[in-house]
């Protein structure tokens, strides 16, 4: 038994940009909110620029790039346009990810069985860029294995049908999903995959899933920038590492 790995907080800020845009101007500025975040404790910052631009914008991922200290995941669509600007803008990670204009928000997992074919230039061309490669998917094992297949460095398990069940009440639910996502973080870690896990967490939860020393990295955006509306950014991120930190405390590596 050893030491669990460190557990890296990926703050997403782009609800701070669907705020900005409810009135067409630049305030309140994610730029700024990934500055607070940092100051608080951020490891990363995270940004999802949409096909339809419905809150993270080019140029915000520009600025963000020149400007913050830690690195930049930039979630993406894996699209001919995507791809272009993401090599553009060279952050340190991409995340792949499913995506609908229809969708509310990200709701499922990245077919990678599926679209294998198509995914696989996409994560060399990152690779070769030095950019590193997560693709956003299900903990579903055929598709793990296939993330593992397809050479990608890391793979991020959409935790969200467990979220949504926990605070839904529907505990038979969220227990299989839960069941999963441990499973799934195994596999992956045992596939060679290093292995995040983020959307719906909130401060129970990401000290739930804290505990799982597989996991190297959570990317949290929409519950925390809810909470800092009541309590400011800088302490919500500080009550989420601190989550983060009893939910290490329990964890053991193998
Ligand atoms: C891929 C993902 O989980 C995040 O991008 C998060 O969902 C925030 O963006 P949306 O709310 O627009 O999906
Ligand atoms: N990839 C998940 C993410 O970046 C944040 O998701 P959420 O906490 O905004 O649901």
């Amino acid at each position: 038994m050893s030491k669990a790995p460190p557990l890296r907080l990926g703050v997403n800020i782009d609800h701070i940009a669907t705020l900005r845009n409810a009135r067409g101007g630049r305030h309140p500025d994610p730029l700024r909110a990934a500055f607070a975040a940092i100051e608080a404790g951020a490891d990363g910052i995270t940004a999802h620029l949409r096909e339809d631009r419905r809150h993270i914008r080019d140029a915000d991922m520009q600025r963000l790039k020149a400007e913050i200290s830690k690195p930049l995941n930039f979630e993406m669509a894996a699209t001919d346009d995507m791809v272009r600007i993401a090599l553009g803008v060279k952050p340190h990670a991409v995340c792949l990810v499913p995506e609908r204009r229809e969708e509310l928000t990200t709701e499922g997992g990245l077919d990678v069985v599926g679209q294998h074919n198509a995914l696989a230039p996409v994560i060399a061309r990152f690779t070769d860029a030095g950019i590193r490669t997560s693709l956003f998917i299900a903990a579903d094992p055929a598709q793990i294995e296939m993330a593992a297949r397809l050479k990608s460095p890391a793979i991020e398990i959409h935790t969200g049908a467990w979220c949504d069940a926990v605070n839904d009440g529907d505990m038979a639910k969220a227990d299989a999903e839960w069941q999963r996502v441990v499973a799934g973080a195994a596999l992956a870690r045992s596939a060679g995959l290093e292995v995040h896990a983020g959307h719906g967490l909130d401060y129970a939860t990401a000290e739930t899933i804290a505990a799982l020393p597989e996991i190297v990295e959570l990317n949290i955006g929409f519950y925390m920038i809810g909470e800092a509306l009541f309590v400011g950014l800088g302490e919500t991120i500080r009550t989420m590492r601190a989550a983060m930190e009893r939910g290490r405390a329990r964890a053991v590596a193998a």
